[in-house]
Parts: C-alpha cells; structure tokens; sequence
C-alpha cells in the first residue's frame, strides 16, 4: 500500500512524524537523567508499541535491554473490551530490576493500570510508564504515568504503531480516522 493511499482514510494528521521523533528524544534526556547508572529494563507492550519501542530504545544513551509483553483488551473495534489477556509474557526475571513500561497509547488506562498491577508483582525494584499519547479520561485516572508524550483529545488515532484493524500501523504520521473508514467495514 501507498502511503498516499493510508492518507486518504485520514480527517486530518494530528502529530507529524518529526514532531513525534522530537517528542522522542525531549523523553529519552528526560529517562537517561533518571536512570543515570542503572541497568534498564524496556519493556514493550506488543503490537501497538513496537515504533516508539524502537525509537525510544536507539535515541538512549542508556545501556538498556529490552522484553516484550502482548496483552490484549480490544480485539478489532474501537471500544475497550474491559477484558485484558497475556497473550505473550516476559522473558526476563524482574526481580531487583527497574523496569520502564513502553506504551503507544493510554484510553481508558485499562492495559496499563492492570500491566503495572501484574509487573508490580514481580520483584522488580521500579515499574514505571512511558506512553507516547495520553487520551483525557486516562489523565484522570490514578495510574502514576511518569513519561507522556503528547496528551491528545477524545478521538480514535491510528500511525506510527496505531492500527484500525491491523492496518495503519507503518504510517509515519499520527491521525484522526476519516469516518468513511468505519462506514465501510
Ligand atoms: O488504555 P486502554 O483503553 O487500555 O487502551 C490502550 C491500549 O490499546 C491499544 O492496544 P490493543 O489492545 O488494541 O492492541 P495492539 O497494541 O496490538 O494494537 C494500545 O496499543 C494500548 O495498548
Ligand atoms: N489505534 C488505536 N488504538 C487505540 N486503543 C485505544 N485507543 C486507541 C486509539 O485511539 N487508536
Ligand atoms: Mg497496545
């Protein structure tokens, strides 16, 4: 697919592709000069997170490692199922690690107040969030997310990781979904 053709299913581009890589370094000056000296551990929240995973871990100075988690609350819709799953666990031991949850997007907060809860269990001496976007209803809530990006409005975003139904994901640009997508499916 075209990228043009990704656009056309756009209302409009919310963050722009350098916007985001600025945000992306402006967050990684602010990790490195918190965990000066640690051993850090990055761990990515499968599928969604893979782009800021990506970016996020080369713009560090920090020498880090990296783990993957797949959970799963939305299946092919829009809405929160309510429900979240552990289709892949970590790899890694956490005990006396400091763990740094790497997130695309915070909605309703549901995946990340279960996935600290979950990682919280684990030994680790510090589970901490970093989320690219932050949705309102998600600001309002009492997860402690220390890294945010971009604290966006009330609508339903797809690029650089974001899907609608599996697709949109490798757009460079994040935006707001045309309407005429929905109708269509
Ligand atoms: O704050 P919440 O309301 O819980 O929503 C945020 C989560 O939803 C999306 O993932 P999704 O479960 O759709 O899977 P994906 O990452 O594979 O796209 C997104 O990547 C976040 O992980
Ligand atoms: N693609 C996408 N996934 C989400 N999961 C929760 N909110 C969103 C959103 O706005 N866009
Ligand atoms: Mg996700």
């Amino acid at each position: 697919m075209e990228h043009s053709d990704i656009a056309d299913d756009l209302e409009s581009v919310l963050i722009t592709e350098q916007e985001i890589r600025d945000k992306i370094a402006e967050l990684a000056r602010r990790i490195e000069a918190d965990y000066a000296g640690e051993r850090l551990l990055l761990v990515g929240v499968l599928r969604g997170a893979v782009m800021v995973m990506a970016d996020l871990a080369r713009e560090l100075s920090l020498p880090i490692e990296m783990d993957w988690m797949a959970v799963s609350s939305y299946g092919s819709g829009t809405q929160s199922s309510g429900v979240v799953r552990i289709l892949k666990d970590l790899d890694t031991d956490l005990h006396g690690r400091k763990v740094l949850i790497v997130e695309d997007i915070i909605d309703s907060g549901l995946t990340l107040s279960w996935l600290r809860a979950n990682l919280g269990t684990r030994g680790a001496d510090s589970v901490e969030i970093c989320a690219l976007l932050r949705k309102p209803a998600a600001a309002k809530l009492a997860v402690d997310v220390r890294y945010v990006g971009f604290e966006i409005p009330n609508a339903f975003v797809v690029g650089y990781g974001l899907d609608y139904a599996e697709k949109y994901r490798n757009y460079r640009d994040i935006g707001i979904l045309a309407p005429h997508v929905y109708s269509s499916q």
